[in-house]
């Protein structure tokens, strides 16, 4: 049996129940208010050192599709902007909806976009390790693109392709040589702001760094990741993989602040 999912049953409105962060003071995902956000001139612009990255695997966790990165070594960090230290890259998954229905986590003044990509990294310098960096409220950054529909995206098939190897939760193929530079829009203008990982366990343990600009990835594109399954191959009811994304969480008095 799964902990929690996206139904009725287990969904975001239940998770509190074994997840009492699910209340707490700064959660995730929120609605960012382009008017309410502060520019901060300190906030200087967001590095991706991810020249040398290598990516590992990828996997259907029986939520998202997950591609895991070799985070043993500074080899792929993110620097600059909010954070003190680089942090090492760990993941990256996508949150998306239905068919034609908008599946992000963040929305823009109330508007979602088609789905949102999250590349997670861990604060190597102040922790041993990625599980006690995820409890920490400086351990993780996590940098989250926005996808919107349109015409194809000229690298997205790298991901989309693999898709059909990783359809049941619990399967995991290799995924080597793919660098996520390739999803990135032309701008690296950003918010940010202090918050929560957006899945159990919730840990209040994430910096926020929301790029402005989307990337464009065709209707038919995404439709590829809604062929995945919350489900293992072994689960006679097979379920769909999609609105696999919480709603917007309270602000409770948090400043997000913008680059530019
Ligand atoms: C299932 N998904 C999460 C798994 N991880 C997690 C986080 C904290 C503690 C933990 O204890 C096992 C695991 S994770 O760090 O890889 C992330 S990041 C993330 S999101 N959507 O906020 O970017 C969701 C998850
Ligand atoms: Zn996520």
């Amino acid at each position: 049996g799964n902990l929690w999912g996206y139904g009725k049953e287990d969904g975001p409105s239940v998770w509190h129940k074994h997840y009492p962060s699910a209340k707490g003071n700064q959660q995730s995902p929120i609605d960012i208010v382009p008017h309410q956000v502060s520019h901060d001139p300190s906030l200087g612009p967001i590095v991706l050192n991810y020249d040398h990255c290598t990516s590992i695997s990828i996997s259907n966790n029986g939520h998202s599709v997950v591609v895991e990165f070799d985070d043993s070594d500074d080899r792929s960090v993110i620097l600059g902007g909010p954070l003190v230290n680089p942090c090492r890259l760990k993941q990256f998954h996508f949150h998306w909806g239905g068919k034609g229905c908008c599946g992000s986590e963040h929305s823009v003044a109330g508007k979602n976009y088609a789905s949102e990509l999250h590349l997670v990294h861990w604060n190597a310098v102040k922790y041993r390790t990625y599980g006690e960096a995820a409890t920490a409220p400086d351990g993780l950054a996590v940098l989250g693109i926005f996808l919107q529909t349109g015409d194809d995206h000229r690298w997205l098939h790298m991901i989309t392709d693999a898709l059909f190897m990783v359809k049941f939760k619990g399967s995991v193929t290799d995924f080597r040589g793919f660098n996520p530079k390739c999803l990135l829009p032309s701008s690296l203008h950003y918010w940010t702001y202090p918050g929560s990982v957006t899945t159990p366990p919730l840990h209040e343990s994430v910096t926020w760094i929301i790029l402005k600009e989307p990337i464009t990835v065709s209707e038919r594109q995404m439709s590829k990741f809604r062929m995945l399954l919350f489900t293992a191959e072994e689960e006679d009811q097979r379920m769909r993989m999609e609105n696999n994304f919480r709603p917007p969480q309270p602000l409770k008095g948090r400043k997000v602040r913008s680059s530019v």
